[in-house]
Protein backbone atom coordinates (compact mmCIF):
# COMPACT_ATOMS: atom_id res chain seq x y z
CA UNK A 1 0.00 0.00 0.00
CA UNK A 2 1.01 3.78 -0.93
CA UNK A 3 0.26 6.88 0.62
CA UNK A 4 0.46 8.85 -2.87
CA UNK A 5 -3.33 10.38 -2.42
CA UNK A 6 -2.61 13.56 -1.23
CA UNK A 7 -4.67 14.69 1.89
CA UNK A 8 -4.73 18.47 3.16
CA UNK A 9 -5.32 16.69 7.11
CA UNK A 10 -2.52 18.97 9.06
CA UNK A 11 -1.18 16.72 11.46
CA UNK A 12 0.19 17.74 14.94
CA UNK A 13 3.85 17.44 12.99
CA UNK A 14 3.09 20.39 10.73
CA UNK A 15 5.23 23.27 10.84
CA UNK A 16 2.93 26.88 9.08
CA UNK A 17 1.06 24.02 7.19
CA UNK A 18 4.23 21.94 6.14
CA UNK A 19 4.69 18.50 6.35
CA UNK A 20 6.97 15.42 5.65
CA UNK A 21 4.65 12.20 4.56
CA UNK A 22 5.91 8.75 3.84
CA UNK A 23 4.62 7.52 1.01
CA UNK A 24 5.04 3.70 2.01
CA UNK A 25 4.10 3.61 5.63
CA UNK A 26 2.14 7.29 5.97
CA UNK A 27 3.86 8.45 8.94
CA UNK A 28 4.43 12.34 9.33
CA UNK A 29 7.51 14.43 10.24
CA UNK A 30 7.82 17.95 10.96
CA UNK A 31 9.33 19.65 7.81
CA UNK A 32 12.47 21.30 9.10
CA UNK A 33 13.13 19.32 12.53
CA UNK A 34 15.80 17.61 12.51
CA UNK A 35 17.24 16.03 9.10
CA UNK A 36 15.47 13.36 7.25
CA UNK A 37 15.62 11.95 3.25
CA UNK A 38 13.40 9.11 4.06
CA UNK A 39 11.33 7.93 6.60
CA UNK A 40 12.27 6.87 10.19
CA UNK A 41 9.73 4.59 10.98
CA UNK A 42 9.95 2.02 7.37
CA UNK A 43 12.83 3.55 5.32
CA UNK A 44 9.58 4.55 2.54
CA UNK A 45 10.38 7.96 0.18
CA UNK A 46 9.08 11.11 1.76
CA UNK A 47 6.59 13.79 0.23
CA UNK A 48 5.89 17.27 1.14
CA UNK A 49 2.35 17.84 1.89
CA UNK A 50 0.42 21.00 2.82
CA UNK A 51 -2.95 21.91 4.28
CA UNK A 52 -3.81 24.76 1.36
CA UNK A 53 -3.24 24.11 -1.95
CA UNK A 54 -4.01 26.61 -5.00
CA UNK A 55 -5.50 26.58 -7.98
CA UNK A 56 -3.97 28.05 -11.29
CA UNK A 57 -6.12 31.28 -10.30
CA UNK A 58 -4.06 31.72 -7.13
CA UNK A 59 -0.71 31.81 -8.80
CA UNK A 60 -2.12 35.23 -11.03
CA UNK A 61 -1.84 36.01 -13.86
CA UNK A 62 -0.29 39.47 -14.44
CA UNK A 63 2.91 39.88 -17.21
CA UNK A 64 5.22 40.25 -14.84
CA UNK A 65 4.02 37.66 -12.38
CA UNK A 66 3.83 34.89 -15.20
CA UNK A 67 7.53 35.72 -15.76
CA UNK A 68 8.38 34.94 -12.32
CA UNK A 69 9.58 31.33 -12.85
CA UNK A 70 9.39 29.07 -9.82
CA UNK A 71 8.83 31.42 -7.17
CA UNK A 72 5.75 32.98 -9.03
CA UNK A 73 4.25 29.17 -7.83
CA UNK A 74 5.12 30.00 -4.15
CA UNK A 75 1.71 29.00 -3.03
CA UNK A 76 2.51 25.65 -3.65
CA UNK A 77 6.06 25.43 -2.32
CA UNK A 78 7.43 25.69 1.38
CA UNK A 79 8.35 29.07 1.20
CA UNK A 80 7.69 32.60 -0.31
CA UNK A 81 11.03 33.10 -2.03
CA UNK A 82 14.57 31.27 -2.08
CA UNK A 83 18.11 31.48 -3.24
CA UNK A 84 17.50 32.82 -6.87
CA UNK A 85 19.31 33.15 -10.10
CA UNK A 86 16.11 33.23 -11.58
CA UNK A 87 14.96 30.25 -13.05
CA UNK A 88 12.07 28.42 -14.48
CA UNK A 89 9.69 30.17 -17.09
CA UNK A 90 11.18 28.20 -19.77
CA UNK A 91 10.27 28.17 -23.41
CA UNK A 92 7.45 25.84 -24.89
CA UNK A 93 8.68 25.52 -28.43
CA UNK A 94 6.83 24.96 -31.78
CA UNK A 95 8.93 22.10 -33.84
CA UNK A 96 6.72 22.11 -36.37
CA UNK A 97 9.15 20.05 -38.61
CA UNK A 98 9.14 17.27 -36.04
CA UNK A 99 5.40 17.77 -35.92
CA UNK A 100 4.64 16.41 -38.94
CA UNK A 101 7.48 14.13 -39.78
CA UNK A 102 6.72 12.18 -36.41
CA UNK A 103 2.94 12.55 -37.30
CA UNK A 104 1.09 13.57 -34.15
CA UNK A 105 -1.79 16.51 -33.71
CA UNK A 106 0.63 19.08 -31.81
CA UNK A 107 4.12 19.25 -30.40
CA UNK A 108 5.46 21.30 -28.25
CA UNK A 109 9.41 20.78 -26.72
CA UNK A 110 9.53 22.54 -23.03
CA UNK A 111 13.62 23.35 -23.39
CA UNK A 112 14.43 23.45 -19.17
CA UNK A 113 18.52 23.95 -20.98
CA UNK A 114 17.24 27.44 -20.65
CA UNK A 115 17.63 27.40 -17.09
CA UNK A 116 20.70 29.61 -15.38
CA UNK A 117 23.15 26.73 -15.07
CA UNK A 118 21.53 25.03 -18.17
CA UNK A 119 19.25 22.47 -17.00
CA UNK A 120 15.91 21.77 -14.82
CA UNK A 121 17.89 21.11 -11.69
CA UNK A 122 18.24 24.80 -11.28
CA UNK A 123 14.21 24.86 -10.19
CA UNK A 124 15.08 21.76 -7.95
CA UNK A 125 18.10 23.84 -5.94
CA UNK A 126 16.59 27.05 -5.28
CA UNK A 127 14.49 25.20 -3.23
CA UNK A 128 16.37 22.75 -1.87
CA UNK A 129 18.75 26.00 -1.01
CA UNK A 130 16.53 27.60 0.80
CA UNK A 131 15.50 24.86 3.48
CA UNK A 132 19.14 23.95 3.89
CA UNK A 133 19.31 27.37 5.36
CA UNK A 134 16.05 27.07 7.46
CA UNK A 135 18.03 23.85 8.29
CA UNK A 136 21.33 25.30 9.45
CA UNK A 137 23.56 23.72 7.68
CA UNK A 138 27.14 24.71 6.52
CA UNK A 139 28.03 21.70 4.14
CA UNK A 140 25.98 20.64 0.67
CA UNK A 141 26.66 17.63 -0.97
CA UNK A 142 25.29 15.79 -4.02
CA UNK A 143 26.15 12.51 -6.45
CA UNK A 144 25.80 13.83 -10.05
CA UNK A 145 26.19 12.62 -13.57
CA UNK A 146 26.68 16.50 -14.30
CA UNK A 147 23.91 18.59 -14.19
CA UNK A 148 22.93 18.16 -10.08
CA UNK A 149 26.20 19.17 -9.37
CA UNK A 150 26.48 22.06 -11.56
CA UNK A 151 23.09 23.29 -10.51
CA UNK A 152 24.00 22.46 -6.50
CA UNK A 153 27.43 24.47 -7.20
CA UNK A 154 26.19 27.23 -8.28
CA UNK A 155 23.18 27.97 -5.89
CA UNK A 156 24.96 26.60 -2.91
CA UNK A 157 27.85 29.35 -3.44
CA UNK A 158 25.57 32.16 -3.99
CA UNK A 159 24.37 30.98 -0.74
CA UNK A 160 27.53 31.46 0.59
CA UNK A 161 27.71 27.40 1.31
CA UNK A 162 30.49 24.90 0.94
CA UNK A 163 29.50 22.39 -1.73
CA UNK A 164 30.91 19.10 -2.24
CA UNK A 165 30.08 16.61 -5.27
CA UNK A 166 30.91 12.92 -5.95
CA UNK A 167 30.89 12.24 -10.17
CA UNK A 168 31.31 9.25 -11.64
CA UNK A 169 35.64 9.40 -12.87
CA UNK A 170 35.42 9.92 -16.74
CA UNK A 171 31.56 9.69 -17.41
CA UNK A 172 30.66 13.43 -16.73
CA UNK A 173 30.70 15.63 -20.01
CA UNK A 174 32.94 18.63 -19.96
CA UNK A 175 30.39 21.38 -19.62
CA UNK A 176 29.20 20.21 -16.22
CA UNK A 177 32.24 19.57 -14.36
CA UNK A 178 33.54 23.00 -15.82
CA UNK A 179 30.54 24.52 -14.31
CA UNK A 180 31.21 22.84 -10.54
CA UNK A 181 35.17 24.03 -11.03
CA UNK A 182 34.34 27.52 -11.15
CA UNK A 183 31.32 27.75 -8.61
CA UNK A 184 33.68 26.64 -6.16
CA UNK A 185 32.89 23.62 -5.75
CA UNK A 186 35.02 21.00 -4.17
CA UNK A 187 34.61 17.90 -6.54
CA UNK A 188 35.62 14.26 -5.93
CA UNK A 189 35.56 11.95 -8.91
CA UNK A 190 34.88 8.46 -7.60
CA UNK A 191 36.10 5.10 -9.20
CA UNK A 192 32.50 3.26 -9.39
CA UNK A 193 29.49 4.82 -11.49
CA UNK A 194 26.67 7.45 -10.42
CA UNK A 195 24.93 4.65 -8.03
CA UNK A 196 27.90 4.03 -6.24
CA UNK A 197 28.74 7.71 -5.72
CA UNK A 198 24.88 8.24 -4.70
CA UNK A 199 25.53 5.61 -2.18
CA UNK A 200 28.78 7.47 -0.35
CA UNK A 201 26.88 10.41 -0.57
CA UNK A 202 23.61 9.21 1.51
CA UNK A 203 26.49 7.44 3.93
CA UNK A 204 27.82 11.07 4.15
CA UNK A 205 24.50 12.68 4.83
CA UNK A 206 23.33 9.93 7.27
CA UNK A 207 26.78 10.37 9.46
CA UNK A 208 25.73 14.19 9.53
CA UNK A 209 28.70 15.30 7.27
CA UNK A 210 26.71 17.09 4.75
CA UNK A 211 23.35 18.06 3.40
CA UNK A 212 22.19 15.96 0.48
CA UNK A 213 20.60 17.90 -2.35
CA UNK A 214 19.86 15.00 -4.68
CA UNK A 215 16.47 14.11 -5.34
CA UNK A 216 16.14 12.24 -2.76
CA UNK A 217 15.61 15.11 -0.63
CA UNK A 218 11.62 15.58 -1.35
CA UNK A 219 12.32 19.44 -1.73
CA UNK A 220 13.96 19.34 -4.36
CA UNK A 221 11.25 18.23 -5.67
CA UNK A 222 8.85 20.47 -5.09
CA UNK A 223 10.91 23.04 -7.27
CA UNK A 224 10.92 20.49 -9.83
CA UNK A 225 7.33 20.20 -9.91
CA UNK A 226 6.73 23.86 -11.26
CA UNK A 227 7.78 22.29 -14.54
CA UNK A 228 4.45 20.62 -14.88
CA UNK A 229 2.64 23.84 -13.79
CA UNK A 230 4.04 25.58 -16.18
CA UNK A 231 3.51 23.24 -18.92
CA UNK A 232 -0.27 23.03 -18.05
CA UNK A 233 -0.48 26.92 -18.29
CA UNK A 234 1.47 27.34 -21.14
CA UNK A 235 0.26 24.81 -23.12
CA UNK A 236 -3.16 25.79 -22.17
CA UNK A 237 -2.74 29.48 -22.81
CA UNK A 238 -1.48 28.40 -26.72
CA UNK A 239 -3.64 25.77 -27.67
CA UNK A 240 -6.45 25.93 -25.36
CA UNK A 241 -6.54 22.69 -23.56
CA UNK A 242 -4.39 20.90 -21.69
CA UNK A 243 -1.67 18.23 -22.97
CA UNK A 244 -2.53 14.94 -23.58
CA UNK A 245 1.02 13.44 -22.65
CA UNK A 246 4.32 14.43 -21.81
CA UNK A 247 7.03 12.49 -22.77
CA UNK A 248 10.42 12.99 -20.45
CA UNK A 249 14.08 11.17 -20.20
CA UNK A 250 14.31 9.55 -17.17
CA UNK A 251 17.37 9.31 -15.11
CA UNK A 252 17.07 9.19 -11.21
CA UNK A 253 12.86 9.55 -11.92
CA UNK A 254 13.07 12.71 -9.69
CA UNK A 255 11.00 14.93 -12.55
CA UNK A 256 8.56 11.77 -13.39
CA UNK A 257 8.02 11.79 -9.51
CA UNK A 258 7.75 15.62 -9.28
CA UNK A 259 5.22 15.75 -12.30
CA UNK A 260 2.78 13.19 -10.47
CA UNK A 261 3.03 15.20 -7.29
CA UNK A 262 1.97 18.22 -9.53
CA UNK A 263 -0.92 16.88 -11.00
CA UNK A 264 -2.20 14.99 -8.01
CA UNK A 265 -2.15 18.37 -6.61
CA UNK A 266 -4.06 20.14 -8.97
CA UNK A 267 -6.20 17.54 -9.17
CA UNK A 268 -6.98 17.64 -5.34
CA UNK A 269 -7.62 21.23 -5.64
CA UNK A 270 -10.12 20.43 -8.66
CA UNK A 271 -7.80 23.12 -10.86
CA UNK A 272 -7.82 19.40 -12.84
CA UNK A 273 -9.93 16.58 -13.49
CA UNK A 274 -8.48 13.15 -13.40
CA UNK A 275 -8.99 12.76 -17.50
CA UNK A 276 -7.06 15.67 -18.10
CA UNK A 277 -4.28 14.62 -16.13
CA UNK A 278 -1.24 13.85 -19.28
CA UNK A 279 0.10 10.36 -19.65
CA UNK A 280 3.45 10.33 -17.60
CA UNK A 281 5.76 8.78 -20.74
CA UNK A 282 9.34 8.12 -19.72
CA UNK A 283 12.32 7.39 -22.09
CA UNK A 284 15.51 5.97 -20.70
CA UNK A 285 18.94 4.84 -22.88
CA UNK A 286 19.07 1.12 -23.87
CA UNK A 287 21.83 0.35 -22.06
CA UNK A 288 20.55 2.04 -18.46
CA UNK A 289 16.71 1.61 -18.59
CA UNK A 290 15.84 0.00 -14.97
CA UNK A 291 12.17 1.48 -15.25
CA UNK A 292 11.61 0.64 -18.71
CA UNK A 293 12.28 -2.68 -17.52
CA UNK A 294 9.84 -2.76 -14.59
CA UNK A 295 6.88 -0.96 -16.22
CA UNK A 296 7.34 -3.97 -19.30
CA UNK A 297 7.56 -6.46 -16.04
CA UNK A 298 4.52 -5.00 -14.02
CA UNK A 299 6.82 -4.89 -11.19
CA UNK A 300 6.41 -2.62 -8.39
CA UNK A 301 10.12 -1.82 -7.53
CA UNK A 302 13.14 -1.64 -10.06
CA UNK A 303 15.77 -4.34 -9.98
CA UNK A 304 19.36 -2.00 -9.85
CA UNK A 305 21.21 -2.37 -12.85
CA UNK A 306 24.56 -2.76 -11.99
CA UNK A 307 26.59 -2.18 -15.17
CA UNK A 308 25.07 1.01 -17.20
CA UNK A 309 26.21 2.85 -20.48
CA UNK A 310 24.96 5.30 -22.99
CA UNK A 311 26.22 8.34 -24.30
CA UNK A 312 23.40 9.94 -22.55
CA UNK A 313 25.63 10.08 -19.19
CA UNK A 314 23.20 12.38 -17.67
CA UNK A 315 20.77 9.39 -17.46
CA UNK A 316 23.60 6.55 -17.23
CA UNK A 317 21.69 5.70 -14.26
CA UNK A 318 21.17 1.75 -12.95
CA UNK A 319 19.47 2.63 -9.43
CA UNK A 320 16.45 5.13 -9.78
CA UNK A 321 15.81 6.51 -6.29
CA UNK A 322 12.60 7.89 -6.73
CA UNK A 323 11.01 4.58 -8.31
CA UNK A 324 8.58 4.12 -5.64
CA UNK A 325 7.12 7.54 -6.87
CA UNK A 326 7.85 7.06 -9.98
CA UNK A 327 6.63 3.96 -11.32
CA UNK A 328 2.79 4.81 -10.17
CA UNK A 329 3.10 7.95 -11.58
CA UNK A 330 3.58 6.17 -15.11
CA UNK A 331 0.93 3.81 -14.17
CA UNK A 332 -1.81 5.91 -13.37
CA UNK A 333 -1.55 8.42 -15.82
CA UNK A 334 -1.94 6.04 -18.92
CA UNK A 335 1.67 6.74 -19.52
CA UNK A 336 4.51 4.32 -20.23
CA UNK A 337 7.88 3.75 -20.66
CA UNK A 338 10.60 3.29 -23.66
CA UNK A 339 13.82 2.53 -24.33
CA UNK A 340 16.32 3.98 -27.06
CA UNK A 341 19.40 3.19 -28.59
CA UNK A 342 21.81 6.13 -28.30
CA UNK A 343 21.96 6.12 -32.49
CA UNK A 344 17.91 7.04 -31.76
CA UNK A 345 19.12 9.52 -29.27
CA UNK A 346 21.71 10.96 -31.51
CA UNK A 347 19.14 11.47 -34.65
CA UNK A 348 16.77 13.22 -32.23
CA UNK A 349 19.71 15.51 -30.96
CA UNK A 350 20.15 16.86 -34.53
CA UNK A 351 16.47 16.87 -35.37
CA UNK A 352 15.78 19.25 -32.66
CA UNK A 353 18.94 21.25 -34.16
CA UNK A 354 17.39 21.58 -36.74
CA UNK A 355 14.53 23.54 -35.29
CA UNK A 356 17.16 25.66 -33.32
CA UNK A 357 17.17 23.80 -30.13
CA UNK A 358 20.11 23.26 -28.90
CA UNK A 359 20.06 20.29 -26.13
CA UNK A 360 22.67 17.39 -24.42
CA UNK A 361 22.08 13.61 -25.46
CA UNK A 362 19.89 12.81 -22.70
CA UNK A 363 17.23 15.70 -23.28
CA UNK A 364 16.71 14.09 -27.31
CA UNK A 365 15.93 10.91 -25.67
CA UNK A 366 11.97 12.22 -25.06
CA UNK A 367 11.98 13.08 -28.65
CA UNK A 368 13.25 9.92 -29.66
CA UNK A 369 10.74 7.81 -27.35
CA UNK A 370 8.34 9.56 -29.00
CA UNK A 371 9.34 9.00 -32.23
CA UNK A 372 9.38 4.94 -31.47
CA UNK A 373 6.22 4.67 -29.64
CA UNK A 374 4.28 6.90 -32.84
CA UNK A 375 5.68 4.12 -34.79
CA UNK A 376 4.37 1.84 -32.92
CA UNK A 377 0.67 3.24 -32.37
CA UNK A 378 0.97 3.36 -29.09
CA UNK A 379 0.86 7.44 -29.35
CA UNK A 380 -2.08 8.16 -31.84
CA UNK A 381 -1.78 10.99 -34.41
CA UNK A 382 -4.94 12.59 -32.77
CA UNK A 383 -2.86 13.60 -29.29
CA UNK A 384 -1.07 16.31 -27.99
CA UNK A 385 1.90 16.25 -26.65
CA UNK A 386 4.83 18.22 -24.81
CA UNK A 387 8.37 16.94 -24.45
CA UNK A 388 10.67 17.77 -22.37
CA UNK A 389 14.05 18.64 -23.07
CA UNK A 390 16.20 18.60 -19.94
CA UNK A 391 19.54 19.83 -20.34
CA UNK A 392 21.35 22.50 -23.08
CA UNK A 393 23.54 21.46 -25.60
CA UNK A 394 26.61 23.29 -24.48
CA UNK A 395 26.60 21.21 -21.56
CA UNK A 396 28.48 18.19 -23.74
CA UNK A 397 30.26 20.39 -26.09
CA UNK A 398 32.11 16.73 -27.00
CA UNK A 399 28.88 15.19 -28.05
CA UNK A 400 27.29 18.13 -30.12
CA UNK A 401 30.73 17.94 -32.02
CA UNK A 402 30.53 14.11 -33.14
CA UNK A 403 27.08 14.65 -33.66
CA UNK A 404 27.73 18.01 -35.87
CA UNK A 405 29.32 18.57 -39.27
CA UNK A 406 32.98 19.16 -39.09
CA UNK A 407 34.95 22.44 -39.36
CA UNK A 408 36.91 22.31 -42.99
CA UNK A 409 39.91 24.10 -42.87
CA UNK A 410 39.99 26.45 -45.26
CA UNK A 411 43.22 29.39 -46.12
CA UNK A 412 42.99 33.24 -45.44
CA UNK A 413 42.43 34.20 -48.84
CA UNK A 414 38.48 34.71 -50.25
CA UNK A 415 39.09 33.35 -53.78
CA UNK A 416 40.80 30.32 -52.25
CA UNK A 417 37.77 30.03 -49.71
CA UNK A 418 35.42 30.50 -52.80
CA UNK A 419 36.96 27.79 -54.93
CA UNK A 420 37.28 25.56 -51.25
CA UNK A 421 32.91 26.25 -51.63
CA UNK A 422 32.61 25.63 -54.97
CA UNK A 423 34.65 22.15 -54.78
C1 LIG B 1 19.94 16.38 -18.73
C2 LIG B 1 19.22 15.40 -17.87
N1 LIG B 1 18.12 14.84 -18.36
C3 LIG B 1 17.42 13.96 -17.65
C4 LIG B 1 17.82 13.57 -16.38
C5 LIG B 1 16.98 12.61 -15.67
O1 LIG B 1 16.13 13.27 -14.76
P1 LIG B 1 15.55 12.48 -13.53
O2 LIG B 1 16.73 12.08 -12.69
O3 LIG B 1 14.68 13.48 -12.86
O4 LIG B 1 14.84 11.31 -14.06
C6 LIG B 1 18.98 14.13 -15.83
C7 LIG B 1 19.46 13.72 -14.49
O5 LIG B 1 19.12 12.72 -13.93
C8 LIG B 1 19.67 15.08 -16.59
O6 LIG B 1 20.76 15.66 -16.11
N1 LIG C 1 21.28 13.54 -13.93
C1 LIG C 1 21.49 13.77 -12.57
C2 LIG C 1 21.61 12.56 -11.71
C3 LIG C 1 21.29 12.90 -10.26
O1 LIG C 1 19.95 13.16 -10.18
P1 LIG C 1 19.23 13.88 -8.96
O2 LIG C 1 18.08 14.56 -9.63
O3 LIG C 1 18.87 12.82 -8.03
O4 LIG C 1 20.16 14.87 -8.34
C4 LIG C 1 22.66 14.73 -12.42
O5 LIG C 1 22.70 15.70 -13.16
O6 LIG C 1 23.53 14.50 -11.60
Amino acid sequence: MTHLEITQDEPAEATDGVWLTCIECGEHFPPFEGIRYTCDECGGLLEVRYADLPTFEDFGDDESAFHGGVWRYSDALPFDEGVSLPEGNTPLHDVPRLEDEIGVERLRVKHEGMNPTGSFKDRGMTVGVRVAQEIGVDRLACASTGNTSAALSAYGSRAGLEVLVLLPAGKVAAGKIAQASLHGARILEVDGNFDRCLDIVKDLADRGEAYLLNSLNPFRLEGQKTIALEIMEQFRAEEGQFPDRIVLPVGNAGNTAALYKAFRELETTGAIDENQIPKITGVQAAGSAPLVEAIEEGWDHIERWDDVETKATAIRIGNPVNAPKALPGVRETGGTAVAVSDEEITDAQRSLAEEGVGVEPASAASIAGLRTLRAEGVVGDDEQVVCLTTGHLLKDPDAAAEAGTDPEPVPADTDDVLEHLRS
